[in-house]
C-alpha cells in the first residue's frame, strides 16, 4: 500500500524521498502550479532545491488521492496543522497520521497529536520528530528519528524506517512532541547568542538552561524524562542550536545581530515560545528563556535588556 505524505515542503518532501527507497509514495501539494512544475522537472525548487524526486514518487494536488493511503504523513507546519486537519477530516479520519511538524498550536495550546484525535477520533495518531535537517535526509545521509505514538506501534516504525532513516519507537508521545516543540525556542535563543557576539560559552549555558526549561514544561505535562533525553529532545536541541542549516537557530542570529529576516521562511520556534509562555503561565511554571524569546519576537524587548534580565535573576541552585 502507498504511503502519502501530505504538505511538499522541504521536510514532506525529503521524507517522501526517502521513503521511496522502499516502495511508491504520494507526495501532495496544494499548488496546482508547483505540482506541475515538480512534475516536469522531478524535483521540489520552491522547498528543496537540488533535491531529485524518484520515479516511484508520484505527486499530485488531489488530496482525495491519499484516500488509498493507509498511512499519511503530515508536514504542514504546525500552526496550519488545525486548520487543515477540520478541512479534510473526513479524507483522514480512520488512517494512520503521522504528524512530521514541530510546534505547539498557539490558538489551542495542544500538540499534534492532540489536534489529530479532535480533528480525526477514528485515526491513530502518531509523530515522526528527532534531530534531522529535510537536506539531510533527501541526500540520502544517515539519520535516526522518534516515531511516537500512544500505542506500541513496532509495524508502523518498520513501515517508515528505510536504509538510511532509523528509527526508535516510544508510546510517549507528549514527551516526543514537546522535546521537538520547544528545542525550536531555545534554537533561536542560541541564535541570538551568536547573533550578537556573546560567545559559544554562553550559548552552552544558554542550551544547557534551555533544556532545563524543557524539561520542566514536559514533566509537568507527563512526559518521560527518558523521552526528553533521546532523540527528540536532547537529539535535536544540539542539532538546531549549532548548525547554520536551522532555520530557528539562523532566525536568531538575525534577532541577535539586528539582520533582516525572510518572512516566508518556516520557523517554528517564534509561534511556540508565544504558546509556552500561556502553558507556563497556567501551570505556574518558570521559563524565562522562552519568555525572553517571545518578547523578543514580539519586539517587546532588545536583546540587551533580554541578556540583563537573564543575568539578573536571583542566584539559585542549579
Ligand atoms: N525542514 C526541515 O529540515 C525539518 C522540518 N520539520 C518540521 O516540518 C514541518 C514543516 O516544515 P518544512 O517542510 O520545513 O516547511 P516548508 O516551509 O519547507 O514548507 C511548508 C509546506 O507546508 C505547506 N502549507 C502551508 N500551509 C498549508 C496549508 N494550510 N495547507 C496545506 N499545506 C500548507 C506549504 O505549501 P506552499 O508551498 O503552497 O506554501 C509547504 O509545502 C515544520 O513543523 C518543521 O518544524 C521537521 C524536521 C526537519
Ligand atoms: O527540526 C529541524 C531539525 O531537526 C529543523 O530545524 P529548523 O526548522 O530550525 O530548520
Amino acid at each position: 500500500m502507498t504511503i502519502a505524505v501530505l504538505g511538499a515542503g522541504a521536510f514532506g518532501t525529503a521524507l517522501a524521498i526517502s521513503l521511496a527507497q522502499r516502495g511508491p509514495v504520494l507526495l501532495w501539494a496544494r499548488d496546482a502550479a508547483q505540482v506541475a512544475e515538480m512534475r516536469e522537472s522531478r524535483r521540489n525548487d520552491r522547498r528543496l532545491p537540488g533535491a531529485v524526486l524518484p520515479e516511484v514518487l508520484t505527486v499530485t494536488d488531489r488530496i482525495e488521492d491519499a484516500a488509498g493511503c493507509d498511512i499519511v504523513l503530515l508536514g504542514v507546519p504546525m500552526q496550519k496543522m488545525g486548520g487543515f486537519l477540520s478541512e479534510n477530516a473526513g479524507l483522514l479520519d480512520g488512517k494512520v497520521l503521522v504528524s512530521c511538524s514541530k510546534g505547539i498550536d498557539l490558538a489551542t495550546g495542544r500538540g499534534s497529536v492532540a489536534l489529530i484525535e479532535a480533528a480525526c477520533p477514528g485515526a491513530l495518531a502518531a509523530v515522526l520528530t528527532g534531530p534531522s535537517f529535510a537536506a539531510d535526509i533527501a541526500r540520502g545521509l544517515p539519520t535516526a528519528l522518534t516515531l511516537a505514538c500512544r500505542t506500541d506501534a513496532p509495524d508502523l516504525q518498520a513501515r517508515l524506517s528505510t536504509p538510511t532513516l532509523r528509527l526508535y519507537r516510544t508510546t510517549d508521545t507528549i514527551g516526543a512532541e514537546l522535546g521537538g516543540a520547544l528545542k525550536n525556542v531555545i534554537a533561536i535563543a542560541a541564535g541570538v547568542v551568536i547573533g550578537a557576539n556573546l560567545g559559544d560559552s554562553a550559548r552552552a549555558a544558554l542550551m544547557t538552561r534551555g533544556f532545563a526549561e524543557m524539561n520542566r514544561l514536559a514533566m509537568k505535562l507527563g512526559a518521560r524524562p527518558e523521552t526528553l533525553m533521546g532523540l527528540s529532545g536532547f537529539g535535536d536541541l544540539v542539532l538546531t542550536c549549532t548548525s547554520l542549516q536551522s532555520r530557528n537557530f539562523r532566525y536568531g542570529i538575525a534577532l541577535g545581530s539586528g539582520s533582516a529576516f525572510d518572512p516566508g521562511v518556516t520557523v517554528e520556534g517564534a509561534a511556540t515560545a508565544r504558546a509556552v509562555t500561556g502553558l507556563a503561565r497556567d501551570h505556574g511554571l518558570e521559563m524565562p528563556i522562552a519568555a525572553m524569546i517571545a518578547a523578543l519576537c514580539a519586539q517587546k524587548i532588545s536583546v540587551a535588556d533580554a541578556v540583563t534580565a537573564l543575568l539578573s535573576r536571583p542566584l539559585k541552585e542549579e
